[in-house]
């Protein structure tokens, strides 16, 4: 590959997460060898102008992590360019092309998704698409599945699929892999994890961040469209599928494909009972005064930015396991975390009053703000009681466990495994168009819903864990939200 285009190059993704990404990839030595790097968008800047530009945004990062090295800096300002272009017209994009020259370029569009469909023509027409040529289409491809197959149409009439890399940034969180390591590198949890030992799973992305001026994108979108569609069933599908044959692109896909398949359709009868909808109001986040959504985006708004929804999949393995998934902005905790919550034993030996309560065992995968995995098993308080005293603990299976005293390494930026792998041509951690298919059909059935049964967002107060009706969802079936205390 011998470069990789950045379009939108001097945008808020591209400045925040790409470019200091591969700036850390240079650092590790992992960036391919002659590798250009150019910064493609309207803006009339010099290459200085640019460089300097992204110096400023990397230079912070890397400090604050203890990386940054003028070596490495050298060798990164040495790979970097800019061109100004309209990326949506193929005569502007000539002079990139004669930049790049034929050795493969991978064009990561870091604009807004309206543009996909013109861009990708454009390269097609300017000769960028050709059989060594790559695309990355951030996320949200799509508005609907109207409009995800108006875009993909278009992407398919210039990219073959092994040539298309559709994004879910999650899939590139270390503890997501290791998820798939977990469950498939183990004998201990597959023979348990069913039906017969599972009693539901919970999906949680917290934020406490607000929409802010974000609101002319989000507002279109919602949380249902901005997290739900892609990344919280992206972790649904790595929970749930079956274990695949090998590691490949294809066979990894296939499985997470058929757990969106199996997804029931949440039918509008059903819409009220199984999902909620809220909107944030004026409240505290983080120990501040914060504005409500619609004071933020300066006019009365029905866009959602809670959701929650009980999701069920309709196959062997997980009849009768509901899979609880909330999300949300300025909620009080940044936490992400799929909580897997086993059984309880079938019958207790214990006498509850003296020896406290036997809870079941619960796995927990955190993302954010730590990543960790932690089982929690019930064990005896030590001591000579003439009862056993029962408590439950919490056993990490991180990798830090082995060796407290080593230094963590640091924690990646999820792009670095993405850009990397788009720029190997490996796209197992990335989306391909059924699965992104399946899950814009699941999700629309729900929006419909909401839109025919005139389901309005419900108010909850900002730094709170949503309306109400969240905890009512998992009340009604005897079960509650993991507090994150246990
Ligand atoms: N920001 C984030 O944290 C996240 C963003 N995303 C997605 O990433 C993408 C980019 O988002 P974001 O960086 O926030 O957006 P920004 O608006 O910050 O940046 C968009 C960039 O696109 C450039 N641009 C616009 N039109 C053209 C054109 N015709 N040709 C070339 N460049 C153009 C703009 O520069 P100029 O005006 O100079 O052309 C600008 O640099 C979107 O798809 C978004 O949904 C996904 C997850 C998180
Ligand atoms: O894609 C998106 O993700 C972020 C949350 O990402 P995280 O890695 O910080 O969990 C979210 O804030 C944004 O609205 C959404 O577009």
């Amino acid at each position: 590959m011998a470069a990789l285009v950045l379009f939108g190059g001097g945008g808020d993704l591209a400045m925040r997460m790409l470019l200091p990404s591969l700036y850390f990839l240079e650092h590790d030595g992992l960036l391919p060898d002659g590798l250009k790097i150019i910064g493609a968008a309207r803006s009339d800047e010099t290459r200085d102008e640019y460089v300097a530009k992204v110096r400023a945004s990397v230079e912070g990062k890397a400090k604050a992590d203890d990386a940054w090295s003028e070596e490495a800096w050298a060798r990164m300002d040495a790979r970097l360019d800019y061109l100004p272009v309209d990326a949506t017209s193929a005569d502007s994009l000539k002079p990139l092309k004669d930049k790049v020259g034929d050795g493969g370029v991978t064009s990561f569009l870091a604009v807004s998704p309206s543009l996909y469909g013109r861009i990708v023509t454009a390269l097609k027409d300017a000769g960028m698409a050709g059989p060594k040529d790559r695309v990355v289409l951030e996320k949200p491809v799509g508005r609907d599945l109207k409009t995800f197959l108006e875009i993909d149409d278009a992407v398919a009439h210039a990219f073959r699929e092994n040539q298309v890399f559709r994004i879910d940034h999650y899939l590139g969180k270390e503890t997501v892999q290791n998820l798939i390591a977990l469950r498939f590198g183990n004998t201990i949890f597959e023979p348990l994890w069913n039906n017969l030992s599972i009693d539901h799973v919970q999906i949680t992305v917290g934020e406490t961040v607000g929409v802010g001026d974000r609101w002319p994108y989000y507002d279109e979108y919602g949380a249902l469209r901005d997290m739900l569609q892609n990344h919280m069933l992206q972790l649904l599908c790595l929970v749930a599928m079956e274990p695949p044959s090998d590691l490949d692109p294809d066979s990894v896909r296939n499985e997470k494909v058929k757990v969106l398949r199996s997804l029931r359709p949440i039918t509008h009868e059903e819409a009220e009972r199984v999902t909620v909808r809220g909107q944030y109001v004026a409240g505290t986040s983080e120990g501040k005064p914060a504005k409500g959504y619609e004071e933020e985006r300066g006019q009365p708004s029905d866009t959602e930015t809670f959701v929650a929804i009980r999701a069920d999949i309709d196959n062997w393995r997980w009849a009768g396991v509901p899979f609880f998934m909330r999300t949300g902005k300025r909620l009080p905790e940044k936490r992400t975390e799929i909580v897997i919550q086993f059984k309880p034993v079938p019958h207790s030996i214990f006498d509850r009053d003296d020896t406290g309560e036997v809870q079941a065992n619960r796995l927990v995968i955190e993302l954010q703000p730590e990543e960790d995995i932690s089982l929690s098993v019930m064990n005896k308080r030590p001591g000579l009681d003439q009862r056993m005293q029962l408590q439950p603990i919490k056993m990490s299976l991180s990798w830090g466990q082995n060796d407290r005293r080593a230094k963590p390494p640091r924690r990646r930026i999820a792009y670095e495994r993405l850009l990397l792998d788009a720029l190997h041509g490996d796209s197992t951690l990335f989306v391909r168009r059924d699965e992104a298919e399946q899950a814009w059909k699941w999700v629309d059935e729900v929006s419909e819903a909401w839109a025919d049964g005139e389901i309005k967002p419900q108010e909850y107060v900002a730094g709170t864990w949503g309306p109400d009706a969240a905890d009512m969802l998992m009340a009604r079936t005897g079960r509650e939200w993991n507090s994150g205390d246990a």
